[in-house]
């Protein structure tokens, strides 16, 4: 270690013995009288501090030869906040795209920010769902952890956000708010009632007409008496189509005023705020979204991102299913109607809609936010299945045994019957898996599963194993993102 203190503390990055240690060049900076260096030995990952001052003084670690070998604690991460404006997340407001790169292991950070450097997008590193953290056992400290210190083994100034993601509860979203995440995803779906779109129109009828009277007549004097005039929107508001989005939306529409109210609008800093109404059995009509969006503007409430559920299939990780045609018919009333109320269309489940990228780059104009998660699990289990088969098999038949279990966290279509029969596929065909619908909605939707599945004696039946092997492959992980997600970004026009 003496070595390492020394070349560090003379600046020369290049004099680092590195016969046994990983030196991240990137994460080289100096600030005050403290030089910081992040390394990976043979007990992971270490900031390295040398020299002297607050930051110095304020990072918990172990002083060996001169310097400072600090782990990579939470604490730690807050004290790099705290003097490196940079490794702490911020809000982007509704001018820049942004992209979603959900990390459910916490190691996929360095290939996301390698894959959007230099680009006319922002990453949202530290994006997780409360489904998420119950599912993998996570906090969002450890999310909020992982993707700082990523930024800083990059060496990112360009800035990343923190979103907490569909959330649905007050306790989640001050938690998130407590932690200073930038970005709150609100699902609203627990509030739109989805009973409506299977009641006649008979039936629809009498329901609304057992609201309050001002209710329907603040709503038929602003939808019916004059059609609206969103240019690039094709909208048609009737009396039937208004009873039954009211219906469906209105309750939606009064919760997010009410957290705007009680929880953004009293924030001493900036904040993202997204509206989510896209996990609902219940598409969003470019009308329905209209209503939403005006509703909310009469409300005074102010948003970044609107996530639609779009006509056809946005299932996890796999591409669109539906009729295309349709759908950039309404997608292009979608964005006019964002552009219209001045935020960002929010794609959700964005993970591999490759037939509909280029169409989205097209109406959005390029100012879009995207969401993506699944798909970067994925590629860690490609990883697995090139290099680990053995461990692969094990999972892939994990998976097939768990899949039902996992289908009550995801809307998926898969069939598991189409899934090659693992015993007839040889090792080297192993990544092939994911490249077929089925299997990857096998691996996808079973993740939590695998992650926190126990052996008899309680330890780790996969996880131990899959974090070693992805630790010892650690390039060709951010290798196989740069090339996944850089697909996604060509294809989106970034
Ligand atoms: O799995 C989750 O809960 C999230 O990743 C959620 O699906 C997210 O909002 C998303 O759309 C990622 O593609």
């Amino acid at each position: 270690m003496k070595q390492l203190i020394e070349a560090l503390q003379s600046g020369n990055l290049a004099a680092i013995n590195t016969s046994d240690l990983k030196v991240y060049a990137s994460s080289f900076t100096e600030v005050g009288g403290t030089k910081l260096l992040l390394v990976r030995s043979n007990t992971g990952k270490k900031l390295v501090a040398v020299g002297k001052g607050e930051i110095y003084d304020q990072l918990i670690g172990e002083s060996v030869d001169g310097g400072k070998i600090c782990p990579l604690t939470h604490e730690n991460r807050l004290t790099l906040n705290q003097f490196l404006p940079y490794t702490a997340p911020q809000a982007f407001g509704t001018q820049v795209a942004t992209m979603g790169l959900g990390d459910r292991l916490g190691i996929a950070s360095p290939g996301h920010i390698q894959t959007l450097r230099g680009k006319d997008i922002r990453p949202v590193l530290a994006q997780q769902s409360i489904r998420e953290l119950a599912l993998t056992g996570r906090t969002y400290e450890d999310v909020l952890d992982a993707a700082a210190y990523a930024v800083f083994q990059e060496g990112y100034r360009d800035g990343y956000g923190a979103d907490g993601d569909h959330l649905k509860k007050e306790e989640d979203i001050e938690y998130a708010l407590r932690l200073g995440f930038t970005m709150l995803t609100l699902d609203c779906s627990e509030k739109i009632d989805n009973t409506i779109d299977g009641l006649t129109d008979a039936e629809v009828a009498a329901k609304y007409e057992k609201l309050p009277t001002s209710l329907r007549s603040r709503y038929e004097e602003r939808y019916l008496q004059a059609t609206p005039n969103v240019p690039g929107a094709s909208l048609t508001f009737t009396r039937q189509s208004l009873m039954k989005d009211v219906l469906i939306y209105d309750a939606a529409i009064d919760f997010m005023e009410a957290i705007f109210r009680k929880y953004i609008t009293t924030l001493d800093r900036a904040v993202d705020f997204e509206i989510s109404i896209d996990e609902t059995a219940t598409p969003t009509s470019p009308e329905a979204h209209f209503l939403v969006a005006n509703e909310l503007r009469q409300r005074g409430v102010t948003i970044f991102s609107m996530a639609p559920r779009f006509c056809g299939e946005f299932q996890k990780g796999i591409d669109y299913i539906g009729d295309i045609a349709q759908f950039e018919k309404e997608l292009a009333s979608h964005a006019a109607i964002a552009v219209h109320f001045e935020y960002k269309l929010s794609i959700h489940s964005g993970s591999d809609k490759f037939s509909v990228f280029p169409l989205i780059g097209q109406y959005t104009n390029g100012l879009f936010h995207l969401k993506t998660a699944g798909t970067n699990w994925l590629e860690a289990v490609r990883v697995v299945a090139k290099v680990n088969p053995s461990l692969y098999r094990r999972m892939h038949q994990y998976a097939l045994d768990h899949f039902e279990e996992a289908t009550a966290y995801y809307h998926v279509t898969t069939d598991i019957n189409a899934i090659t029969p693992l015993a007839s596929v040889s090792d080297p065909q192993l990544p092939e898996y994911m490249n077929e619908n089925n299997a990857r909605q096998l691996l996808h939707i079973t993740y939590g599963l695998l992650l926190q599945a126990k052996n008899a004696d309680g330890s780790k039946q996969f996880a131990d194993e899959f974090f070693q092997t992805l630790a010892e492959q650690e390039e060709s992980f951010a290798e196989g993102l740069k090339k996944h997600i850089g697909k996604h970004l060509e294809l989106l026009g970034k």
